[in-house]
């Protein structure tokens, strides 16, 4: 739990972001490719992406570190971009502690009040206060004497955000802050941060390439490819309806199967489900992927599609299988809960049934742009451990 330290400083003022068209290159390589952002006053938005999707390069640009080639950031009316960095009112947490080794905790945590010009520096009384209420804050009041290297990981970052809201912020961006923690103290600290936010309401930006760490913690998520935005929406949105197929392989670990749209079915392992959206029957192109939780095994056996189980893992009181479905070369990753798989007694060294719950097909027009996403669903998809029997089309 966050401490309620009181006094609440007043002055967090909550402004919306809208960033608009940026665009960065470096030599002939695109870093940022038309991204377009509205970030909502006091929102905690994650920019989600694999490493050199320009997350960074975008935080970079909001933090006045580097300048776009063209594009805007407006806050509240103002042209963020024509203001230094030192005047845009923004916090900064990196992954690597940036604390000075020299510095007490609270030397460090006042620095951003003691380096303002003369007439805009607070009192050593009050700075003193100042830091008192945010080591409060942070839970670090018994280590304001201490030096860096006295202190965890954990305890660091947490220095290191007190020492960003020292000035006060009207947006908070965080890059990786979490990323050089072990996995035990990255989790505890998410939930940490979370609270954090919600006490203060600061507008924040934090980029992660965690998928677990953005779906967690933010209320919306930017999904980041290759210097564009994929998609933005709330952690269920990108979840439950990836936009494209790299947001379903990369959000919720979609798998490609061999289907093909023809005629109003689609085609997949032998089978055929009619299709309903004509948008999808006129696609150039389909891609249809599967999640690992909507592979499920069948309960009935020599029912649901014939499968090859290649190896099983226990983890946290899930099951991870690995499976080779028949007339397909690519294994696919299912994962169960203990309880689904202990209540399936039928895998043999000929393998098990296993049924598909859910599929969801993207279909692309000729210059490869997804147009439509539809997600098929077997007609009981509502039974808790198998589904089907498979409405059979057509052979
Ligand atoms: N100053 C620079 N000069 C040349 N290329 C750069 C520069 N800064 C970034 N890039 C390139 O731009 C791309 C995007 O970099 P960026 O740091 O924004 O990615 P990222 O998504 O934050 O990656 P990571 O998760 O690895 O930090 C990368 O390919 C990177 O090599």
């Amino acid at each position: 739990m966050v401490a309620n330290c009181a006094p609440t400083p007043k002055d967090y003022r909550n402004m919306g972001i809208e960033i608009s068209r940026l665009r960065r290159q470096f030599g002939t390589f695109v870093a940022l490719d038309d991204v377009s952002l509205s970030i909502g006053d006091g929102e905690f938005v994650a920019v989600l992406g694999p490493s050199g999707s320009g997350k960074t390069s975008l935080l970079r640009i909001l933090a006045g570190l580097d300048q776009p080639d063209s594009g805007s950031v407006f806050r509240d009316g103002q042209n963020l971009l024509a203001l230094d960095a030192r005047r845009r009112g923004v916090g900064l947490v990196f992954q690597h502690y940036a604390l000075f080794p020299h510095m007490t905790v609270a030397q460090n945590v006042a620095f951003g009040l003691r380096v303002r010009p003369w007439r805009l520096r607070p009192k050593a009384q009050m700075i003193k206060t100042a830091v008192e209420e945010l080591l409060c804050k942070v839970e670090l009041e018994g280590l304001a004497g201490r030096y860096p290297s006295q202190l965890s990981g954990g305890q660091r970052q947490r220095v290191a955000l007190a020492r960003a809201l020292a000035i006060e912020p009207r947006l908070l961006l965080l890059d990786e802050p979490f990323g050089a923690l072990d996995a035990q103290v990255r989790v505890t600290l998410r939930g940490w941060l979370r609270e954090f936010h919600r006490s203060l309401g600061i507008t924040s930006l934090f980029v992660t390439h965690d998928q677990d760490e953005a779906l967690e913690m933010a209320d919306r998520v930017v999904v980041m490819n290759r210097g564009r935005i994929e998609q933005v929406g709330t952690p269920e949105q990108v979840y439950r309806q990836p936009a494209t197929p790299f947001v379903s392989r990369f959000i919720a670990r979609g798998q490609s199967l061999p289907g093909e749209v023809r005629g109003q079915h689609l085609h997949l392992f032998g089978h055929a489900w009619r299709i309903e959206n004509p948008a999808v029957v006129d696609a150039h192109e389909v891609a249809v992927h599967v999640r690992p939780e909507d592979i499920v095994p069948a309960v009935t056996p020599g029912d649901g599609l014939k499968a090859q189980l290649l190896s099983l893992r226990h983890v946290a009181g899930s099951v991870r299988a690995s499976l080779r479905v028949e007339n397909w070369d690519q294994p696919l990753e299912a994962h169960w809960s203990e309880r689904d798989w202990a209540r399936y007694s039928g895998a043999t060294d000929d393998g098990l049934g296993i049924h598909l719950q859910a599929v969801t097909v993207f279909a692309a027009d000729r210059e490869g742009r997804v147009h439509m996403r539809s997600t098929v669903h077997p007609p009981s998809a509502s039974a808790p451990v198998a589904v089907g029997p498979w409405r059979r089309i057509e052979a």
